[in-house]
């Protein structure tokens, strides 16, 4: 039997702007996400991912359409009530990995459990045990100055799921990082939705993360326009040979 989704978008329409400059950005998008998988949001510039993304993670709320997180219906919910939500079920990872840069490694992820209301000994041991589980155990105390990319965006993965949100959204989260450290980041995404069974859906253009994905989403012109889904059994590799014959025969 399925999981329950612990995210549904239904129907989601977002227009932005005003007057003559008012766009569709997305144009009846569903999408339903369910613990334990890694999901890509693929298409091209311009096609709508990073506004969908925005509404999934309940920082902008829809012109018409349904987002129910964790069960709980987000229409009518005040900005304080959608910003309780966020916090208690969602971690985000950004391209830019938006660090404070006058904060350690291990500030930087208190910093999120600050936030939550967890404080004291206990926060600073989670912040640690995070920042060990991404391998960053050499780096607690470093200024996000002192690391390269990819340890800065393993700071910020360990920051978004601190507090064991069971969705992790993350917009571009290799795109400013070169092949080895683009790999690692989805690797470590991978384990995150399978070892803690959360549901992580990563909005990208890069063809490499395709291997580590478990389903990709295809938006086109604000419209969901195509789903691949992992075979069972399959090995991580081979979903990106299998995507590209699909597109070969399209
Ligand atoms: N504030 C805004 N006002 C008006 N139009 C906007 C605004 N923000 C985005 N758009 C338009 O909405 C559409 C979708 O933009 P969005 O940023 O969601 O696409 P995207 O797929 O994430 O693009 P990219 O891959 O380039 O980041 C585009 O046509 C964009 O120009």
């Amino acid at each position: 039997m399925s999981e329950a989704p612990v995210l549904e978008a239904i129907d989601i329409v977002k227009e932005l702007g005003s007057g003559a400059g008012k766009v569709r950005a997305v144009k009846g998008a569903s999408l339903t996400l369910v613990p334990g998988e890694l999901t890509l949001l693929m298409g091209p510039s311009g096609s709508g991912k990073t506004t969908l993304l925005s509404i999934l993670g309940c920082i902008l709320t829809p012109t018409s359409g349904v987002l129910r997180v964790a069960g709980t219906s987000t229409d009518r919910l005040s900005a304080e009530e959608l910003a309780h939500l966020r916090r208690q079920h969602m971690g985000f990872i950004f391209q830019s990995y938006n660090l404070f840069p006058t904060l350690t490694a291990l500030e930087n992820v208190r910093i999120a459990l600050d936030v939550r209301g967890q404080k004291g000994f206990a926060a600073a041991n989670r912040a640690e045990e995070v920042l060990r589980d991404v391998g960053l155990a050499y780096r607690l105390k470093s200024y996000p100055g002192n690391l390269s990319g990819g340890e800065q965006q393993r700071v910020a993965v360990a920051r978004a799921i601190a507090s064991s949100p069971s969705i992790v959204l993350a917009d571009e989260p290799t795109a400013a990082l070169d092949g080895e450290n683009g790999h690692a980041v989805m690797a470590l995404l991978a384990r995150i939705a399978k070892e803690q069974h959360r549901s992580v859906l990563a909005v990208t253009h890069d063809p490499r993360t395709l291997s580590y994905a478990d389903r990709v989403v295809r938006i086109e012109d604000g419209r969901i326009v195509g789903e691949e889904r992992r075979p069972e059994g399959l090995d991580a590799p081979e979903i990106a040979d299998l995507t590209k014959r699909r597109k070969a025969h399209a």
